[in-house]
């Protein structure tokens, strides 16, 4: 029986992406092998974070129980998991799931995109002020389809250029949703809006984190 280092299950609305405002289940899964200098889940990443051995089964019943048709795998980095392919094919099975996956960008998408009626991938690039963006594998946007989504978590105007020029030299509108989105407090909203003003970025969508506004922004579960 395989499983998976679970750190939390919950249901919430999902605060970012395609599927922000629907109902959706977070399956966290704990370890990281990058250290972003803005990281909002570094309690999951430590190693000797507290975590649930769960099966496949385990959390295949638990989302049936839940009647929620999204859900988003996170961590954490959910693609380190041994075996994540196993959990990835067992829930592409599941008539009533829709699965969404959170990836940091470090590791190779194609094993993962050849799954039968796999999962949609919500993908990091990570920028300069992430301190991370030497891990970045350039190979994964050729992978992406359009129901797939590259994300850019900014935080100062450094990463705005680099997420404008990225955008553009891979041609990302054409392919996939592409995202901007603010390190939480650290950057003036108004300047992501004005520079997409300036550099005329068609077809990109600025988002917020609405969970981070609903609730208390270092709140777990939600
Ligand atoms: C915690 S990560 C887990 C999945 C994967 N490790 C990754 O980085 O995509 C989930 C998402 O939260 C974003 N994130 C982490 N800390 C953040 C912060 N302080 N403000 C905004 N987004 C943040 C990440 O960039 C990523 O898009
Ligand atoms: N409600 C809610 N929506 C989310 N969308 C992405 C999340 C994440 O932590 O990656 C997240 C989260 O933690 N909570
Ligand atoms: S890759 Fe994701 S989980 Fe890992 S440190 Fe960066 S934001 Fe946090
Ligand atoms: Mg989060």
């Amino acid at each position: 029986m395989t499983n998976y280092k679970v750190v939390e299950i919950f249901s919430s609305i999902n605060g970012e992406g395609t599927r922000a405002g629907q109902l959706a289940v977070f399956v966290r899964m704990q370890g990281c092998n990058l250290n972003c200098t803005y990281c909002d889940t570094k309690w999951a990443n430590e190693a000797d974070a507290k975590f649930h051995w769960t099966s496949t089964e385990e959390i295949l019943e638990l989302l049936r129980s839940m009647e929620i048709k999204n859900v988003t795998i996170t961590g954490g980095e959910p693609l380190l998991q041994e075996e994540i392919g196993e959990l990835l094919e067992a829930m592409a099975k599941e008539e009533n799931l829709r699965v969404e996956i959170e990836t940091n960008g470090s590791v190779p998408l194609q094993p993962f995109a050849e799954i039968p009626n796999g999962p949609s991938f919500t993908m990091d690039y990570k920028l300069p002020g992430s301190g991370m963006e030497k891990y970045m594998l350039p190979e994964n946007f050729a992978v992406l389809r359009a129901q797939d989504t590259v994300k850019f978590v900014v935080k100062d105007y450094e990463d705005l250029c680099r997420a404008r020029d990225v955008i553009r030299e891979y041609d990302l509108t054409e392919k996939c949703h592409v995202y901007l989105s603010p390190v939480y407090g650290q950057i003036e909203l108004e300047n992501i809006v004005n520079f997409m003003k300036d550099n005329r970025l068609n077809d990109v969508n600025m988002q917020l984190q609405m969970h981070k506004i609903i609730w208390d922004s270092e709140m777990r579960g939600v």
